[in-house]
């Protein structure tokens, strides 16, 4: 179930690197937001935070508040590891288990969390997967074979699938698109597209007409030079930060005039 998310506050570090200041912002349900900004203003960082990743990196900390439709994601007494299987992440590069089979590869998640399940009950979630990632037609004669042989999108696609296998509420996704051929690139945009009716979705990227495209929000993260943090100068409906943006900056940004 697409849940909401509540940032407050949010100071992100590397040690004693801020990396990112003061986030506040709200992202909605069944909706699609965009994340975009110079290299180096800490987008990636702010994504890796939400679901808790940030902290696995020595050194990684933050101060502030997450919210995820109010639990406090932070809380004393939440276990990082159930946050990451509420809240998924696909990465820039295609990460499949490389010796494993397509069906293994969709399965591994849900037997990461341990369910016990059936073999066909195991067999209609990993087809339910599939076929949520838009692959599902591709890879049904060749379930057994491994995930490495398909083909770059082919595998991002798998990659979709194993993050939707255990039904998170958020799915986070570090410039899903950017490795892949522009064929590949439209597959997964329609399969966002055809995700948020059921997730809430937030997307990093560096393609200003594939954040127009598919997202309703956009965020701009900028940074006022290196070694200070980066912070999120807008937030605001993507049409609006296209057209009209309220920061000078933004305009900048995505008219081509620095970045
Ligand atoms: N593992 C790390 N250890 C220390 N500093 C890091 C680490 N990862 C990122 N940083 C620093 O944190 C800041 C934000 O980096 P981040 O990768 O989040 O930016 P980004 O906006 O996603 O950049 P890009 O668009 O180039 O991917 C940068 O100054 C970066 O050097």
């Amino acid at each position: 179930m697409a849940k909401r998310i509540d940032v407050s506050d949010l100071n992100i570090y590397y040690g004693n690197f801020l990396a990112v200041e003061g986030v506040n912002v709200s992202i909605e349900p069944r909706s699609i937001t965009a994340l975009i900004g110079p290299s180096g203003c800490g987008k990636s960082t702010f994504l890796r935070s939400i679901n808790r990743m940030h902290e696995v990196i020595p050194g990684g900390r933050v101060e502030g508040k997450i919210v995820m439709d109010g639990q406090d994601l932070y809380g004393p007494d939440v276990d990082p590891v159930d946050v990451r299987r509420q809240i998924g992440m696909v990465f820039q590069r295609p990460n499949p288990f490389p010796t494993m089979s397509i069906y293994e590869n969709v399965a591994a998640g849900i037997r990461l969390n341990a369910k016990k399940m059936k073999k066909s009950d195991l067999d209609d979630l990993v087809e339910r997967s599939l076929r949520g990632a838009n692959l599902w037609i591709e890879v049904k004669d060749r379930l057994n074979r491994p995930g490495a042989g398909l083909s770059g999108g082919q595998q991002q696609r798998l990659c979709i699938a194993r993050a939707i296998a255990v039904e998170p509420d958020v799915l986070l996704m570090d410039e899903p698109a950017s490795a892949l051929d522009p064929i590949s690139t439209l597959a997964i945009e329609d399969l966002m597209a055809d995700l948020k009716e059921r997730f809430t979705i937030v997307i990093v990227t560096h393609n200003m007409q594939q954040a127009a495209r598919v997202s309703e929000q956009t965020g701009f993260f900028n940074l006022n030079g290196v070694g200070q943090p980066g912070r999120l100068i807008e937030f605001n409906p993507t049409e609006k930060i296209f057209s009209n943006p309220d920061e000078k900056a933004t305009e900048d940004y995505i008219s081509g005039r620095f970045g």
